[in-house]
């Protein structure tokens, strides 16, 4: 369907995409291709550049972005796009972790004033722990949304490079809420041709997947850094997945989730994958490189940020992460790759299951 059959058809759905980086321009792209979409960016050239140029080449170099798909810097811009006609609307946060506290506690200020009605869904697709607290990020919307109860909200995640999508290339993703109005529109807005979209009402489970395959893609790309074949690979992949699910069902989280997209299939993808910029910090931090050096141009790297926050939840709810505990060491502790994979090698012989 076109953006103009949708309008001719009365079932207008308006997307707003906040954060014009790499993914977030992605998933704008997907919901370009039928919807009215509009994107919000800090900066002012990536504005001009998606609006005069159809591209973004700070975030996604070479690739053409859909005609329709429109940019702004004003927050205003945003809202207005949102609550035209009175259709229904999708809010996509595309930020970091990191960036959800604030960006989410303006939201709150602003829809405080709208009819509850008329609210739009709000789904993020940032994966990791708040470095400060250790939240998920459904546990960081829940508390900058305290007021605002009935807001309907959830998680996108799942296997997806930023570059493959931006591309049109075929992508499966999950949705995962508690409310069904947000899984529909969330699919409504991003399901068609190349990309499938499945539905989940397990946000725990779908957040800890995509929190630690971003360790363990850094686990994965220091073995391969440091040339320890793929057997290891295969290893690091199959006992990251137990760590995973051991983490995610201490936190509430379904046993089956991580069978699925956003658990065995985002790690299997990020561990292996050359385009995941969590596998590149660990291929380079296994071939000597420090990490301030590999950090030194911005690079968003999810894994760095949270294996710590991953580990304080873990100890308080008395879950063992010890491939994310050797992560951490070798980040931030100093102790050498090989040290830390020896240290894996070294623990006790034991039956393999979760524990
Ligand atoms: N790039 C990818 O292939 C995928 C990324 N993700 C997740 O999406 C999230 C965003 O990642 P990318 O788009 O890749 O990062 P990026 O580095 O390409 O872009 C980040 C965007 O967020 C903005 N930003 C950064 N810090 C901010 C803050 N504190 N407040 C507000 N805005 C801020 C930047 O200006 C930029 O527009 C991450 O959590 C990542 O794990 C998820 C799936 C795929
Ligand atoms: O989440 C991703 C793919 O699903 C992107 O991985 P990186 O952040 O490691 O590039």
């Amino acid at each position: 369907m076109t953006g103009t059959t949708a309008h001719a058809t009365g079932t207008t759905l308006r997307v707003a995409v906040i954060g014009a980086g790499s993914w977030g321009t992605a998933l704008a792209c997907l919901a370009a291709r039928t919807w009215p979409t509009l994107i919000h960016a800090r900066r002012d050239d990536v504005v001009r550049n998606i609006r005069q140029d159809h591209a973004n080449p700070r975030y996604l170099p070479g690739i053409s972005l859909p005609t329709g798909l429109d940019a702004t810097q004003s927050f205003d811009d945003i809202f207005s796009h949102l609550a035209h006609d009175a259709a229904p609307s999708l809010l996509i946060l595309g930020v970091p972790v990191a960036g959800m506290p604030d960006t989410l506690a303006m939201l709150a200020q602003v829809f405080s004033d709208w009819d509850p009605d008329r609210l739009p869904g709000i789904v993020w697709s940032c994966k990791g722990f708040d470095a400060e607290h250790g939240r998920l990020p459904h546990e960081i919307a829940d508390a900058a949304l305290a007021t605002l109860p009935h807001l309907p909200r959830g998680v996108i995640s799942g296997p997806s490079f930023a570059k493959e999508v931006a591309q049109g290339l075929p992508v499966a993703l999950t949705v995962a809420s508690s409310s069904a109005t947000l899984r529909a529109r969330t699919t409504q807005a991003l399901h068609g041709g190349m990309a499938r979209v499945y539905g989940s009402e397990d946000v725990i489970g779908v957040e800890v997947g995509g929190a630690l395959k971003n360790v363990m893609a850094i686990a994965s790309g220091i073995g391969d850094g440091l040339e320890l074949g793929t057997n290891a690979r295969a290893a690091l992949i199959t006992r990251g997945l137990a760590e995973m699910t051991r983490l995610g069902l201490a936190l509430g989280a379904r046993p089956d989730t991580f069978a699925g997209l956003t658990g065995l299939g985002d790690l299997v993808l990020t561990a292996t994958g050359e385009l995941s910029r969590n596998r590149q910090v660990g291929i380079r931090i296994g071939q000597g490189q420090s990490l301030d050096s590999i950090l030194a141009d911005g690079m968003t790297a999810e894994g760095v940020r949270c294996a710590r926050a991953a580990l304080l939840r873990a100890r308080a709810a008395g879950v063992e992460l010890p491939i994310t505990e050797a992560v951490c060491r070798v980040l931030f502790d100093g102790e050498s790759p090989r040290d830390a994979v020896a240290a894996l090698f070294a623990r006790e012989a034991r039956t393999e299951s979760l524990n």
